[in-house]
């Protein structure tokens, strides 16, 4: 079933039926790695990312014909409290960069064999101040998720997903602390460099954003204290699952974005893996809390999805693997 996006009632409702993992595909691609010409267990991690893809694609022998890279854009009422230092134009200036191919995610993408494609979410028109009321309307933040949703192609192999959106990483704090609770401090870091005030007045903002929504559902958190580019982000995640398409998320704000998903439903969780463990403090806690194994820890804090191209390269090497590697029978060793 495919999910319905004409209110968060409706969403919650068309949750319950989404497609599980093949577990038959699974074991077999399982029974193919003890058979493959190595020590059983040498390829550590590599075995369990293909074996998780055979899951996902249901077939024994996963295949990235198609990587397909969304780098969803959106600019954040929150701003206005001085929480970022870079100023928020530069989120249009990042997306022309994007499209002019000059962007760090551009090249990432391009080793990795992704395609990638930004999609800007009204960026003339930012979100509300969240510490004031709700950053969006119930039908704004549903028309994210809808775009989100909407920009995924049928076709991918496997979904790389990204943001850009200046002041995002006050977001994302909030998403995390409504969604995982503990304390704002918990979650707020630097972002692209904030100083002791900015980082102070981080956590202010997102501890009275915070207990200001307190009372809100879990999938109305994206509307309460997120962006569009959260809500695309849970968008894009739900419509790869209607289609059993495996997801990479890429770091602490992508991560962040699909955690209202997560609290309404673990189990939607389970077609993604999580790219990196970024260098923002809270995204180790976070993913300790949802019990995700990040593929890489590279100190990287970026954003774009650049993690999550990088994590790709990982996921090629583990499937070729996977599916070139002679058994032990083929090359009559044993
Ligand atoms: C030039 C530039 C390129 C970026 N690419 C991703 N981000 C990252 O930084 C932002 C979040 O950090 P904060 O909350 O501190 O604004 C997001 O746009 C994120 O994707 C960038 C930030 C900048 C300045
Ligand atoms: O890990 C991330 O997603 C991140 C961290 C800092 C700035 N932008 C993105």
């Amino acid at each position: 079933m495919q999910p319905d996006f004409s209110s968060f009632d409706a969403l919650a409702r068309s949750l319950t039926d989404l497609p599980a993992l093949d577990l038959a595909a699974a074991e077999a691609a399982q029974a193919r790695q003890a058979e493959l010409t190595k020590p059983p267990g040498s390829l550590g991690r590599l075995e369990e990312l293909a074996i998780f893809m055979a899951g996902w694609q249901g077939t024994s022998r996963p295949r990235i014909e198609r990587a397909q890279a969304l780098v969803f854009a959106g600019n954040h009422g929150i701003c206005a409290r001085g929480v970022n230092p870079f100023p928020q134009e530069v989120t249009a200036a990042m997306v022309a960069n994007f499209k002019a191919g000059g962007a760090a995610i551009n090249q990432l993408c391009a080793v990795a064999g992704a395609e990638m494609t930004v999609v800007p979410l009204d960026l003339d028109r930012p979100t509300a101040d969240f510490t004031e009321g709700p950053a969006m309307t119930e039908d704004e933040c549903l028309a994210a998720i809808q775009r989100g949703a909407e920009a995924v192609d049928p076709g991918a192999s496997i979904v790389l997903l990204g943001e850009m959106g200046i002041g995002n990483s006050t977001v994302a704090a909030a998403l995390a602390h409504a969604c995982l609770g503990g304390e704002a401090e918990d979650w707020v870091g630097r972002g692209t460099g904030a100083d002791p005030q900015v980082l102070a007045r981080k956590v202010a903002v997102v501890q009275s954003g915070v207990s200001h929504h307190s009372r809100v559902r879990p999938l109305e958190r994206l509307a309460a204290v997120g962006g569009r580019e959260q809500a695309a982000i849970a968008g894009a995640v739900l419509a790869a699952r209607a289609r059993r398409i495996p997801v990479m998320l890429d770091g602490f704000i992508c991560t962040a974005a699909a955690l209202p998903l997560w609290s309404h439903e673990p189990e939607l969780f389970g077609h993604c893996l999580v790219a990196h463990r970024s260098a923002e403090p809270g995204h180790a806690r976070m993913l300790e809390a949802i019990g995700k194994r990040p593929i890489l820890d590279l100190g990287m804090a970026l954003g774009e999805g650049s993690g999550a191209a990088v994590a790709l390269s990982v996921l090629r090497h583990a499937l070729a693997a996977h599916d070139g590697m002679a058994t032990f029978a083929e090359a009559g060793i044993g």
